[in-house]
């Protein structure tokens, strides 16, 4: 439905563990159901290189990582330190360059964290500059709890600008508290090259 509806990327599934996400246990079939579509791209999470293994075997041609820049949130959603997640995901990296297979990534919680509460922009720019050079072609800031307004991300993009070429980030925003709208227009406005996503609020 959202490829026939003429959006050129959609991200279809995740090669995760179902013993986590028990809804992503059916990723080969969601790629079995889209290989033939023509007209849209559809790059799958995945968390490590068994994922990654996984994805490419069920046909996937992009993959997205994703790391945090708060430790209460990545041990939440992957298990593992920060600096072991960017560890794995320079394994994937690698294997993906070796199949010429892009990588985006994905930091969460660049601005507030459920656990730990704010996030420093400093710690944003150390994984965003992690991420990118082990050859992330985009770096997607995902503002993830939705906390984040213009005082808070403008400060936190400026400090990824500092050690990250512009056209290499995206944002992702929340709604959860309203803020989105402003967030993409605050961040249009540090830097008109960045490529905004709202995620409208939760139900
Ligand atoms: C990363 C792990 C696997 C670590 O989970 P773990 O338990 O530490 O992993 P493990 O290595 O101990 O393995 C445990 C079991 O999972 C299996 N396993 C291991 N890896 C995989 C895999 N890739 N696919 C399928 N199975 C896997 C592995 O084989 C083993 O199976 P067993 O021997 O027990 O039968 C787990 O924490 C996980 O899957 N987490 C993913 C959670 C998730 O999907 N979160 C949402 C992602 S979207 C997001 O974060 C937000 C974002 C980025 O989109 C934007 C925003 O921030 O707003």
């Amino acid at each position: 439905m959202l490829a026939s509806s003429g959006l050129p990327v959609v991200e279809a599934t995740s090669f995760v563990s179902p013993k986590w996400v028990p809804q992503l246990a059916d990723a080969e079939d969601v790629m079995e159901a889209i290989r033939d579509f023509k007209g849209a791209r559809f790059p799958v999470l995945t968390p490590n290189l068994k994922g990654f293994e996984a994805a490419i075997a069920a046909g996937a041609k992009e993959v997205a990582v994703f790391a945090s820049a708060s430790e209460g949130f990545s041990k939440s959603n992957i298990n593992c330190s920060i600096e072991d997640s960017l560890v794995r995901y320079h394994e994937v990296a690698l294997s993906a360059s070796k199949l010429s297979i892009p990588v985006r990534g994905y930091i969460s919680c660049v601005v507030g964290c459920p656990v730990e509460g704010m996030v420093s922009p400093s710690k944003v720019a150390y994984v965003a500059k992690k991420l990118c050079d082990m050859g992330c072609h985009e770096i997607s800031l995902g503002d993830t709890i939705g906390v984040g307004t213009p005082g808070t991300v403008i400060p936190m993009l400026e400090a990824v600008i500092d050690v990250v070429p512009i056209e290499k980030l995206a944002v992702h925003f929340h709604d959860t508290y309203g803020q989105a709208l402003s967030n993409i227009l605050a961040s249009l406005q540090v830097t008109p090259l960045l490529s905004p996503l709202l995620m409208l609020k939760a139900k």
